[in-house]
């Protein structure tokens, strides 16, 4: 276990050359993982730890994703089954199903958590709420998470790419004293470049203030208040998109993830940096209260409810869909693609 120093913080992170792939198999050689659940995070994990050479099974009801695990190489009956079949052939359970879905598989999940067996999840919403989801687990069983801090699309793809997307651990219940093993070897397993120390509550509340903030909601928000502003102006939308998102994404974005956002900063003229310096205060003061009334909302569990709830409903798909549709074919997007095939690559 590595002490890294972030920023003043200590912290607990564990790498892979503190941990490598080696120790991982052979502290999993005797473990059946069975990955409930093929669609984002499942395919992801289950395919990186095959390749990474673990005893990884999948269990996935039958439908359109069944037939994705079969066209990934998964064999019906071999590899691939049913979630009940999966949870009783499983030494670790890697729970991989929609949050919302997790609750309705539990007493399926339960039936097989024998003694020893350990529980895994990729995020800390189903143990955190379990007022709300039902997920107590029993005792006698290793209750541990992998969250990696991206999709699972990533995930993969980082990993065919020979690098690691980041990932946050926790244990909730050490039952057979090998709970650290065991996240830790899951956790190289599946392909994180690194593993930072959390808890179940810390990871769930983090992630729903971060996905409905600055990685997914607020971003969105804040693109498209400026586009808009910009057309009202009377920019033309290419002009508008070209400043809000394709300068952002294709050119600067890549500087700040390379070495910083002063960086990125220093590589623009002195008129914008001195403009961005003095604009990023009033941003701050701006969105701040938006991001407590966010966090006050995660913290007292009403997105958690929100989100089971929603999600729940046997038409949570069609729904979700039709709302990525409006956004998919607002102008802002609608020219996204036009401006996307401009690039000379994609020609
Ligand atoms: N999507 C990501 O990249 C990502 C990233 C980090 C953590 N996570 C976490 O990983 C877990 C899985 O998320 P996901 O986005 O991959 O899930 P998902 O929404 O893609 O759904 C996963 C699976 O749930 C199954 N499912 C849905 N309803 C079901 C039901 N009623 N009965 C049986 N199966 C049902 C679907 O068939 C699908 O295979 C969640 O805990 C999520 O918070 C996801
Ligand atoms: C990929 C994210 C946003 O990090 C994850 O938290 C999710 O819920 O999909
Ligand atoms: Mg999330
Ligand atoms: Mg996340």
């Amino acid at each position: 276990m590595a002490k890294m120093n972030f920023g003043g913080v200590i912290e607990n992170v564990e790498t892979r050359e503190e941990f490598p792939l080696e120790k991982a198999r052979e502290v999993l050689k005797d473990e059946t993982i069975a990955v409930i659940g093929y669609g984002v995070q499942g395919p992801g994990q289950s395919l990186n730890l095959r390749d990474n050479g673990f005893n990884v099974i999948v269990g996935q009801r039958p439908g359109k994703t069944y037939d994705k695990a079969v066209a990934d190489g998964w064999v019906p009956g071999e590899t691939l089954f049913g979630i009940e079949e999966a949870c009783e052939r499983a030494t670790i359970i890697a729970v991989l199903l929609s949050d919302a879905a997790q609750i309705a598989c539990w007493p399926t999940i339960e039936k097989h958590l024998t003694a020893g067996k350990a529980l895994y999840f990729s995020h800390g919403f189903a143990i955190t709420w379990n007022d709300r989801t039902g997920v107590v687990p029993p005792k006698d069983v290793d209750v541990i998470m992998v969250a990696p801090k991206g999709s699972g699309t990533s995930l993969r793809t980082m990993f065919l790419e020979g690098r690691g997307l980041n990932s946050s651990y926790a244990i909730y219940q050490d039952a057979t004293g090998k709970a650290w093993d065991r996240v830790i070897a899951m956790g190289i397993g599946i392909g994180s470049g690194y593993l930072f120390e959390t808890t179940f509550q810390r990871e769930a509340t983090s992630d729903l203030t971060g996905e409905r903030g600055t990685l997914m909601g607020a971003i969105q928000g804040l693109l498209l208040a400026q586009y808009e502003t910009l057309r009202e102006h009377g920019h033309t939308p290419s002009e508008a998109f070209n400043e809000t998102v394709e300068e952002l994404t294709q050119s600067l974005m890549p500087l700040f993830a390379a070495k910083g956002m002063d960086w990125m900063y220093a590589n623009c003229s002195t008129t914008a940096q001195r403009g961005a310096l003095d604009w990023m205060v009033p941003f701050h003061d701006a969105t701040k209260p938006v991001f407590e009334k966010l966090y006050k909302s995660v913290a007292d569990g009403l997105e958690a409810q929100r989100s089971i709830d929603s999600n729940s409903q046997p038409d949570y798909r069609e729904k979700l869909n039709e709302e990525l549709k409006a956004l998919r074919e607002s102008e802002m997007w609608q020219t996204g693609v036009v401006v996307r095939k401009l690039r000379p690559e994609n020609n």
